[in-house]
């Protein structure tokens, strides 16, 4: 197990911030206390990216989360957590993306956790690999097998566009795809600068439709116990464990 950037991490989600004001006070009284209490309460939703392995899910959340495409990735073995705290009509809230493994030999022992507390879903598929879409059902089922509720916001994301001589998926039958399972589909690329924008209003949709969403458990209990909005990317191997990701068990609404 790997895990970066979380040994300064305190709670941050709740900021307290307090001020002893004594310079109006009269000499000959007890100091006048003006205590200031700024609460500020930040909601955050778990977002999990899934598809077939290579089809992109590191590299779209990548550039969402950073701004840019990465120089080199490797399959990711169980999880890859990275956020961003984004402005959505005046409230900032903070989209937690979990890249989730495509190969079933480094997901197996950590599905349990993606599906736990989810508030939306992106499904991804690469557009110059046909068996990558043709998967899609497949990635459905395992949603409705681990009781996903069908009413949280779902995607369809077809990704490597830039390769335009290489598309092997039609974007009808995705359309129709799509339009079946009651999902916008969005075709793009994360390795295409100029498809950069596309990339963050797909995710910028997502947050609209999240926050304008009543979700069924908490948006305010997902992390509990750390401040990540610095940390990038977390690796956590074959277990959470220790990933500080404390879930919602009972769903119980902190508004
Ligand atoms: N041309 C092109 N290549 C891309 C794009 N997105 C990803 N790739 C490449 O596709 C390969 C796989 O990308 P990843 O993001 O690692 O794929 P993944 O879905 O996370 O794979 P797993 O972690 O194994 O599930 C890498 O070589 C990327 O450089 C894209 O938009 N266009
Ligand atoms: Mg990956």
């Amino acid at each position: 197990m790997k895990v970066e950037n979380l040994s300064s991490s305190h709670v941050t989600d709740s900021d307290k911030t307090s001020k002893v004001d004594e310079k109006d006070a009269p000499a000959n009284a007890s100091p006048k206390v003006t205590v200031i209490e700024k609460q500020t309460q930040r909601r955050i939703f778990k977002i999990i990216v899934i598809g077939d392995s290579n089809v992109g899910k590191t590299c779209l959340t990548y550039r969402f989360c950073s701004g840019k495409f990465p120089d080199k990735t490797e399959a990711t073995i169980g999880v890859d957590f990275r956020e961003r705290t984004i402005d959505v009509d005046n409230e900032q809230i903070k989209l937690q993306l979990w890249d989730t493994a495509g190969q079933e030999r480094f997901r197996k022992s950590m599905v349990q956790h993606y599906y736990r507390n989810v508030h939306a879903v992106v499904f991804v598929y690469d557009v110059t690999k046909v068996s990558s879409f043709e998967s899609m059902p497949g990635w459905i089922e395992e949603c409705d097998r681990h009781n996903l509720n069908k009413e949280i916001p779902r995607i369809l994301v077809g990704n490597k566009c830039d390769m335009s001589n290489r598309v092997a998926v039609n974007t009808n039958m995705a359309q129709k795809f799509a339009d079946s399972h009651n999902m916008p589909l969005f075709e793009t690329s994360a390795k295409d600068d100029e498809k950069a924008n596309h990339v963050e209003a797909i995710f910028m949709t997502l947050a609209h439709k999240l926050k304008n969403s009543k979700p069924m458990m908490s948006p305010y209990m997902s992390t509990r116990g750390r401040d990540l909005s610095n940390v990038q990317v977390v690796k956590v191997g074959k277990t959470a464990q220790g990933l500080g990701i404390e879930e919602n068990p009972d769903n119980k609404c902190a508004c």
